[in-house]
């Protein structure tokens, strides 16, 4: 089936009754869920030229079943305090669908989880996975329980009970949760415990599990290293290299650690960390040893970033502020969903970023995307930059099926070879004529296609 991919940019203005007029269903069919309204609308912008070029993919309303959950699994969880008090949270999975592999996808614990911001995750999701390469459906799920200040043991509880509510939905070839926000390797391993347990199963339910008992070499590292991978991918485009480089990157988790990391490989110099409270500013450089000292202190003492000014004297602190205002070359927010407003692009780009990278998940606001786009900056989205993560999750799950295991150095190689690939794809469906690359066209018609050509292959389903 030859799919019409209009080779002229797309006005984004004669599009846009169409691409109104879809919203407003989605819209009213989902009132409240902005995040989730937000995703859908920048896809829809991109990809409604294909589906108007399509007469099948209009026909077939794929773009309407695609902004339509396959299911939505919603329970409640229960579990009890240090001191024996009793709390109830809201658990999730949502299903987006899995067309073209098992529903996959992470799970989050914050208290700023609702249904809304699940559905743009998985959202995102089906797209970001369809453009790994591998057979991966999409599906997000979590929880609005906080697990900042809660012991070892409250962890423990409270996700033996969600795993209690959820595992008779999950399994190796229908649905794979991993870990996001509030979910690492800590979680994970509960999580799996308790499935292990009621199940009597011990297979590849779950990815991003320890070494020892079927995690994938490079899973931890996989999303920040890809992050890095994808902005060496754009930089080279314009002869330009990682080496060198000053970088802001936000958040202080999984993401932003492992970004660091590889920033400092390939002879970056990164600046910043941040979390809810703050940001700290390093004109040194986060080196290994500090980030050593980071981890420890995030993913041992889980304290909070502040302290780093305390121990490293020459970092500045910025109390409630994001790192957007410090100058860069490169920009890496990843830490949650609109933590790049206009404004912050807007300083970004005057203090001279010319590339932005996003680990995390829809950082930049729909206004910001616009000022980055219209400086002519390299912006890659967080679907194709963070692909890495759920990439190797897709190698950990081929490596259980298998009952092996791949060395670091193959898995770093695969993973490099999948985010240069999802560069091509990127470049492939977003150059414009002048050949500047629209990476947020490239990336969403790039998996659009192969998810639309599944859906009209396999029927009315
Ligand atoms: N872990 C993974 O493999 C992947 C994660 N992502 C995305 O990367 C981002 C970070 O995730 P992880 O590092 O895994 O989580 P994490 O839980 O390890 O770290 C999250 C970080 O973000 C900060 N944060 C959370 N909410 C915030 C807020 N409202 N304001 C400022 N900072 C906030 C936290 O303080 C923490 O430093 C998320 O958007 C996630 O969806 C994307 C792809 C894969
Ligand atoms: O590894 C995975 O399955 C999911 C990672 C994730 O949640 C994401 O890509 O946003």
């Amino acid at each position: 089936m030859a799919i019409s991919v209009p080779q002229q940019v797309p006005n984004k203005s004669a599009v846009q009754p169409a691409v109104e007029e879809f919203m407003a269903g989605v819209v009213g069919q989902s009132p409240g869920e902005v995040e989730f309204h937000q995703a859908v609308h920048e896809v829809a912008e991109s990809v409604m030229p294909v589906v108007q070029a399509n007469p099948a993919y209009r026909e077939a309303r794929v773009l309407e079943r695609l902004a339509v959950p396959d299911m939505v699994i919603m329970f409640r969880v229960v579990w009890a305090d240090d001191n024996g008090q009793v709390h109830v949270n809201r658990g999730y999975r949502v299903r987006m669908n899995n067309l073209v592999g098992p529903y996959k996808g992470g799970l989050r614990f914050h208290p700023s989880v609702n249904l809304g911001v699940l559905k743009f995750l998985a959202f995102e999701q089906i797209f970001k996975n369809s453009l790994t390469t591998l057979l991966l459906g999409g599906a997000k799920g979590g929880s609005d329980f906080d697990p900042k200040g809660r012991s070892d043991g409250e962890i423990m509880r409270f996700c033996q009970a969600f795993m209690t509510a959820l595992f008779r939905y999950i399994g190796p070839d229908i649905d794979v949760p991993a870990g996001d926000i509030g979910v690492g390797g800590r979680e994970i391993g509960y999580l799996f415990g308790q499935y292990r347990k009621l199940t009597g199963c011990f297979h590849g339910s779950l990815t991003g599990k320890s070494l020892n008992w079927g995690g994938s070499n490079l899973r931890p590292e996989a999303t920040g290293y890809g992050a890095v991978y994808f902005a060496e991918e754009m930089l080279a485009t314009r002869k330009e290299g990682i080496a060198g480089k000053t970088a802001t990157v936000s958040g202080s988790g999984n993401v932003a650690q492992y970004t660091i990391q590889k920033l400092n490989a390939l002879g970056a110099k990164a600046l910043t960390l941040s979390d809810s409270n703050g940001t700290i500013v390093d004109p040194d450089g986060i080196d290994d040893e500090k980030l050593a000292w980071v981890m420890e202190l995030k993913n041992v003492r889980r304290g909070r970033i502040q302290e780093y000014v305390e121990k490293f004297r020459k970092a500045e602190y910025l109390p409630g502020k994001r790192p957007w205002s410090v100058p860069c070359d490169l920009a890496f927010p990843s830490a949650t969903q609109n933590e790049v407003e206009e404004d912050d692009a807007r300083q970004l780009v005057a203090n001279g970023c010319f590339c932005v990278s996003e680990g995390a998940n829809m950082p930049s606001t729909p206004r910001a995307v616009d000022v980055f786009q219209e400086a002519g900056i390299l912006y890659g989205p967080g679907k194709a930059a963070n692909a890495g993560g759920v990439a190797v999750s897709g190698l950990e799950m081929n490596q259980n099926a298998g009952c092996m295991k791949r060395s670091r150095e193959a898995v770093d190689e695969q993973l490099r070879g999948i985010m240069c690939s999802i560069h091509e794809n990127c470049v492939t469906y977003g150059a414009n004529a002048d050949g500047v690359v629209d990476y947020v066209r490239g990336a969403n018609i790039a998996a659009f296609v192969k998810i639309a050509d599944a859906m009209l292959q396999q029927g009315y389903v």
